[in-house]
Formats: structure tokens, C-alpha cells, sequence
């Protein structure tokens, strides 16, 4: 008998499977301290959580026989995903049950937004008769821009069309052709802050998406613009905003999510007469609690039986022969993955990886997750990517995977080449395992470095001129950037070249834009392994 824990409120009906299943015993305690939860869970197999328990290391380092723990939604920022696959414990989500009522909930604040719903109810009850503080706007003309195309945003766009609304959106994995045919304008997030009427946030919340709408993107909005974030806490920075509003910039805001919640009930947006605001209610209707109920159901049903499943947030699931052979090389596909993901622009249409010498007899299939996890990760954030998810998560993006070996080698005994194909160019980095040193990056496109991939890398590509080595070193010292190494390749005299160089520490901004102002640069990328 599996014995199963649910410690947060989720749906009857959509548990009905776990609690109809002739194996499975379930409790469900909800509203548990981390210390009680810690009391009782050494003697569950299952743990099923929404967002209010957290799973910290101390939970799992108690859970002795746990083997799963299912989440009744999408983000797992409340589990700690590290402890648990060290400890073994899958951890797995339902992420599509939930997206048209999200979606919908970002339609209810669009609309309460533009018609200042909350604020004229509010006026109303109190008994006032106020109709001309509350002079609205239409969505019919506007021009919406969605930052994040995936299941969420994609709906919102949708209905959005419907309205009469003209979308312009960007997501780095929406491929051209089926934006079109959802009727979605692609361009750089930049153009989409300067003309957008409305502006709603649906991408996860990672480092690229921190803060990714802060008081520079502000400064260039219409005036009179709205802004809403259904998706995470963190995607809109609050202070800016509020400053913003201040100024004129934006007329209104409409808040589910919050940087810290529950917020302190002195947040400021909440006496802000112009943001309406919601608690983390994006999910909360009948239909997403009983769908991502099922799903998770089912899924730690199959997965308590070993049978398969599809949403796993961790755990590799590799057979244990192949694994260890092919463990040295999992780390490097991971690293070249990231790096290639930093340094190509455009919609990730194919990957290929093309490993030679040694590893030329082998089965080299269980490397592509890693890659994979590489690449998505820089994009769809660390917490939504690990090898289990990483192939499914790839194929729903339209990603062609190739796999090649080739006896031939250039240099070392093994080699693995990852090559990235995007709707905008190819570019490819090869690396090895050096025996009692570890991971390097042995080739970049066609040039020969030797790199460990660590800290932070800066790859200049220019004109093979004189000169230009001492301008990037002044830029770089004045701005109090210490460089580690650096080393240059190039294809010819005055042809192509590249600067790879290892700096201490992030390169700011604007010194990425000065070093991208010098006539012979052609690029700069800054590549973190962070
Ligand atoms: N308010 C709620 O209750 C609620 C409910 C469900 C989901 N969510 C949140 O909504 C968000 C979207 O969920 P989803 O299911 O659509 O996820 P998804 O993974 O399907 O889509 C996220 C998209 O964001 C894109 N993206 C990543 N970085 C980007 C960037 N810098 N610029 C533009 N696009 C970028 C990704 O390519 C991806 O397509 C997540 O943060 C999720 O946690 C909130
Ligand atoms: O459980 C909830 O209500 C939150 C859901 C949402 O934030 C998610 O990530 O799925």
C-alpha cells in the first residue's frame, strides 16, 4: 500500500483516481507548519502540494520513503527541486490544466483594468453615484503586446483577437509561421515597450525575465499605457512601476503576483488608486483545480507503479549501463548547450549533436536531454527544464533533434559537437573531457580555444584589425571589468576574428553597448555559466 499526503487545498472530484486506486491510501492535511509537515511525512510514499507547502531540504531530508511529489499546478517554486533529486524524489506538474483560466483571469484584469471595475464597485457600495471619475478605455484598436508565447500567453493572444485588440508579442521560441497564423505581430521586446497600449507578462520568472519590465522600459512607453502580470512576482519591477504610474507613464496596473508573497499588508499598490490587484488568484477556478488535480493524480499513480510519465520537473531516467558510461560527457553537453543558447539569436529550430572518436559505437541518444536542458533552460528558466522534460518540452516547441557519431576526429580522442540551427542563423561549439581535468570547450564555430565553462565569458567577434585588442581592454578597465585570459583566433589576415575572454565579473550593460560602438566589432555576447 502506497501511502499518499495531500497538504494543500485541492480538488475532490480531481482526486478521485488517487483515492479510488486499490493501492493507494490518502490522508489529506492541509495548512501544515514546515515543523509538522516534518513530524509526519517520513511515513509517506506521495506528496501533493499547490503552492502553500513548501518542500524545503529539512521536509525531504525527513522524507524517508517518499518517492513522488505531485504539483497541482505549474510553478514548483515552492519545492526545492535540488533536494529532491539528490534524495531521489521525483517531482512532477500539471502544467497544461490550468492555462485558459489563467488566461482568462489576465482577460478579467485587462478589462477590470480599462474600465475600472474594482474602483467604481468600491464607490458604488459606499454609496456614491460617481460615473465621472471612471471615464474607461476600449480594447477594440489597441495594440497589446503579449512578452511570452507560450500555453498562457499564446491563449491570451487569441482571445485577444477576438476583441478587436492588435497583438505584438515576442517569445525567443515562437516560430514565425505560427505566429502568423495566430495573427501575432513578432518583434524585439523593445519595439513592443514603445508602442504597445497594453502590455501583460506570461513568460516563467528566470534572471533574463527578472525585472525584464524596470524603469528603462518605462521611460520609452506611451503615455497612458497599462501593464498586467498574471504570471510571476519579479517579471515587473513594483517600484518602478509605481513611479512610472506617478509620472503619468502608466495609467494603470493589474497585479496577481507579487515579488514577495503574501505581500505586507502596507504594500503600496494596495491604497494606489490606479492598480487593481488579485492574491495569486490566476488559477483558482473549478475547472484548473479539477484539471490539474486529475493530471497530477494520474501521473503519481504511474509513476508509484514505474510506469511512464510525461511532466517530470527533475530526474533523469536513463538506464543505469549507458548512464555511466556516458557520464563524463553529460555535464559538457549541458555546457555547450548554455553557452550556444547565449550566444545565438533567433527562434531555436534544430539542434544536432554530433559526437566523434570514442564515442562513436555508442548510443548516444541519453546525451540529448542535457543538451537539450542547455539550451531550453537559458530561455524557459532552470526551475521548468532537467533532462526527464527536457525532449517533450523541445517537441512542443517544434524543435527537430538530430543525433550523429563519426569515427573521424579533429584533435582529442572524443569529441562532441552541438549544433544550434534558429530562424536567424547556425552557429555550433565543439568540447571534450580531458582525463583528470574535466570539461572544455575545444572549438568554437571554426576557432580553436580552450575554455573551461565557468564564471563569465565575453566572445567579441570583429574585423582582424590592429587596434581593437587595447580599445576592448580600456573599456573594460575603466568600467572596472577584470579580465581573467583572453584568447584570439582569426580565419585569415583582415579576415573574421574572434576575442574570447574571461572576465571577473558581469560585464554592465552599458559597456556591452560601448564595446558594440566600435566600427571594427561586429558582436559582442556576454556568456554566463552562473
Ligand atoms: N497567476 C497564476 O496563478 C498562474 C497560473 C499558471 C501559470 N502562471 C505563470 O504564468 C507563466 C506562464 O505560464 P505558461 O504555462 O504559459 O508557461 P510556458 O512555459 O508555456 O510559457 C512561457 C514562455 O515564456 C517564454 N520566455 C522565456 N523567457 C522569455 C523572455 N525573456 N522574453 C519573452 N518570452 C520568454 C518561453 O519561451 C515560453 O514560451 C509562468 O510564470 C507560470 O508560472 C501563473
Ligand atoms: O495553485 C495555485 O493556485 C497557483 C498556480 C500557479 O501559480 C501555477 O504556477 O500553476
Amino acid at each position: 500500500m502506497y501511502k499518499i499526503l495531500v497538504s494543500d487545498p485541492i480538488s475532490d472530484y480531481g482526486l478521485q483516481q488517487l483515492t479510488c486506486a486499490a493501492d493507494m491510501a490518502v490522508t489529506k492535511k492541509t495548512g501544515l507548519s514546515e515543523e509538522e509537515l516534518i513530524s509526519i511525512i517520513g511515513a509517506y510514499d506521495g506528496l501533493l502540494v499547490r503552492s502553500h507547502t513548501k518542500v524545503t531540504p529539512a521536509v525531504l531530508e525527513a522524507a524517508a520513503r517518499l518517492k513522488v511529489i505531485g504539483r497541482a499546478g505549474v510553478g514548483v517554486d515552492n519545492i526545492d527541486l535540488d533536494a529532491a533529486t539528490t534524495r531521489g524524489v521525483v517531482v512532477l506538474n500539471a502544467p497544461n490544466g490550468n492555462t485558459v483560466t489563467t488566461c482568462e483571469h489576465t482577460f478579467a484584469m485587462m478589462m477590470a483594468l480599462a474600465r475600472h471595475i474594482p474602483q467604481a464597485y468600491s464607490t458604488t457600495v459606499a454609496g456614491a453615484w460617481d460615473r465621472k471619475s471612471f471615464l474607461g478605455v476600449e480594447l477594440r484598436g489597441k495594440i497589446l503586446g503579449v512578452l511570452g508565447l507560450g500555453r498562457i500567453g499564446v491563449e491570451v493572444a487569441k482571445r485577444a483577437a477576438a476583441f478587436g485588440m492588435i497583438i505584438v508579442g515576442f517569445d525567443p521560441f515562437l516560430p514565425e509561421e505560427k505566429a502568423d497564423e495566430l495573427g501575432i505581430r513578432l518583434m524585439a521586446s523593445d519595439e513592443i515597450m514603445r508602442i504597445a497600449d497594453f502590455i501583460t507578462v506570461h513568460t516563467p520568472l528566470t534572471s533574463d525575465t527578472h525585472h525584464m519590465i524596470a524603469k528603462p522600459q518605462f521611460s520609452v512607453m506611451k503615455r497612458g499605457m497599462r501593464v498586467i502580470n498574471c504570471a510571476r512576482g519579479g517579471i515587473i519591477d513594483e517600484a518602478a512601476l509605481l513611479e512610472a504610474l506617478d509620472e503619468g507613464i502608466v495609467a494603470g496596473a493589474a497585479f496577481d503576483v507579487f515579488e514577495k508573497e503574501p505581500p505586507e499588508p502596507s504594500h503600496p499598490f494596495f491604497t494606489h488608486p490606479n492598480i487593481i490587484v488579485t492574491p495569486h488568484l490566476g488559477a483558482s477556478t473549478i475547472e484548473a483545480q479539477e484539471n490539474v488535480a486529475v493530471a497530477v493524480s494520474k501521473q503519481v499513480i504511474h509513476c508509484l507503479h514505474n510506469e511512464p510519465f510525461q511532466h517530470a520537473v527533475n530526474m533523469p531516467a536513463i538506464p543505469a549501463e549507458l548512464r555511466n558510461k556516458l557520464q563524463p560527457y553529460y555535464g559538457l553537453c549541458e555546457q555547450l548547450g548554455k553557452s550556444l543558447a547565449q550566444m545565438t539569436d533567433g527562434a531555436v529550430r534544430e539542434v544536432s549533436i554530433e559526437c566523434s572518436g570514442g564515442l562513436a559505437d555508442i548510443d548516444i541518444a541519453p546525451l540529448v536531454p542535457y543538451a537539450l536542458k542547455g539550451i531550453l533552460s537559458h530561455h524557459l528558466g532552470p526551475e521548468q527544464i532537467n533532462v526527464v522534460n527536457a525532449l517533450y518540452r523541445a517537441k512542443e516547441r517544434g524543435i527537430q533533434v538530430k543525433t550523429s557519431t563519426s569515427f573521424m576526429i579533429q584533435g582529442m580522442t572524443d569529441e562532441i559537437t552541438i549544433r544550434l540551427k534558429t530562424t536567424m542563423e547556425e552557429r555550433w561549439v565543439t568540447g571534450t573531457v580531458l582525463a583528470g581535468v574535466g570539461e572544455r570547450l575545444i572549438r568554437i564555430g571554426p576557432y580553436p580555444v580552450e575554455l573551461k565553462a565557468e564564471g563569465y565569458i565575453l566572445l567579441i567577434s570583429q574585423l582582424d584589425q590592429p587596434g581593437i585588442i587595447g580599445r576592448v581592454g580600456m573599456l573594460l578597465g575603466e568600467s572596472g571589468v577584470n579580465i581573467a585570459t583572453m584568447q584570439v583566433g582569426r580565419t585569415e589576415i583582415g579576415g573574421s576574428a574572434v576575442m574570447i575572454l574571461k572576465v571577473d565579473k558581469r560585464v554592465p550593460g552599458q559597456v556591452i553597448d560601448a564595446l558594440s560602438a566600435v566600427p571594427a566589432i561586429k558582436r559582442v555576447r556576454e556568456i554566463s555559466f552562473d
